[in-house]
């Protein structure tokens, strides 16, 4: 059976786990359960502290787990990202008071508050910064308010809990994160687990491909199909049928759903008629 981590609670855990749901696997009903067994996939499903899941994977306990890139560096531990996920997106900066600091430099001798001082004290390192680092759980922005720190390295999205809090960010970002697939490091093919992980990657890849493009359909004139074609490539090529109609075409092919709308347009002003878009469910590529 393969064993995956799942994140148990904050950003990372309900969007790993409806993920995984879309990507065909069984996925706990409580928010309590630790363990769910999915026989008909041969999958085991370990629902732990985010922090805690690089450490886990990277002792060769689980085979592969969804945690942060950010929380992956901050553990230190021996695992690599293999897939990015493209959820709980965000950056990691430093924020301080207005007019306090502008840039790592500035914090030689001064507190910086964090919930992830590995990866602070790998940036100081790098920057051959001395600074004190002190360890808080969460709500990292008020410590300073509180008088525990003159800076804070914490996790921003919006910005909005930094406003809130009177901050701003200064510096260069010192990291941007996402969710991402882990296993261990120097882990080979020749792992039994291999061909059930490659299918597992495959079956997330699906999904992450079902969420970005649609189908679409289109009917257009065999002298404008070269130009049409250009407009809709698909991923390896787009399926063209012919027509009732002499010299008219179908054709058929994924395109990315962001840019779906102005593909229709410019099909549209093309000629081609009849344009439909469809959801993808899932797919293999
Ligand atoms: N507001 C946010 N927007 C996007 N990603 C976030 C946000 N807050 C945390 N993350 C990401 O979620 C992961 C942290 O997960 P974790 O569950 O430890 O903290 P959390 O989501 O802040 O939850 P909590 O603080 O309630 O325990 C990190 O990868 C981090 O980058
Ligand atoms: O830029 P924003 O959109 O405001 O998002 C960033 C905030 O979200 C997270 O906080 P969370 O709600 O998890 O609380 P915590 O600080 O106690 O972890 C993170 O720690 C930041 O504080
Ligand atoms: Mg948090």
């Amino acid at each position: 059976m393969l064993r995956i981590a799942v994140p148990n609670k904050g950003s990372l855990s309900g969007p790993a786990s409806a993920m995984l749901h879309e990507a065909g696997y069984q996925q706990r009903k409580e928010s309590k359960e630790l363990v769910l067994v999915d026989p008909e996939n041969e999958v085991e499903f370990f629902y732990l502290r985010p922090k805690d899941i690089a450490i886990y994977v990277s002792a060769g306990r689980l085979d592969i787990g969804i945690t942060g890139q950010d929380l992956l560096v901050d553990s230190g531990a021996g695992a690599e990202a293999i897939l990015p996920l493209g959820f709980a997106r965000s950056t990691f900066r430093f924020a301080a008071k207005p007019g306090t600091a502008t840039a790592v430099e500035d914090l030689a001798g001064r507190t910086v508050a964090t919930s992830y001082e590995g990866i602070v004290a790998k940036h100081l390192a790098e920057h051959g910064v001395d600074a004190s680092v002190v360890h808080l759980d969460g709500a990292v922005e008020t410590a300073i308010e509180l008088g525990v720190a003159q800076v804070i390295a914490d996790v921003v999205e919006t910005g909005t809990s930094l406003r809130n809090a009177g901050l701003e960010v200064f510096g260069e970002p010192i990291m941007k994160s996402e969710a991402v697939v882990i296993r261990r490091t120097g882990a080979d093919t020749s792992d039994p687990a291999q061909p059930k992980i490659e299918q597992f990657l495959r079956r997330l890849q699906g999904v992450l491909v079902a969420r970005s493009y649609v189908m679409m359909d289109y009917d257009c004139r065999a002298e404008h199909l070269e130009r049409a074609v250009a407009l809709t490539p698909g991923l390896e090529s787009p399926t063209i049928s012919p027509l009732h109609n002499e010299g008219w075409v179908a054709v058929r092919s994924m395109v990315p759903a962001k840019e779906a709308q102005r593909v229709m347009d410019d099909l549209y002003a093309l000629g081609a008629r009849a344009i439909l878009t469809t959801a993808i469910h899932a797919c293999r590529l």
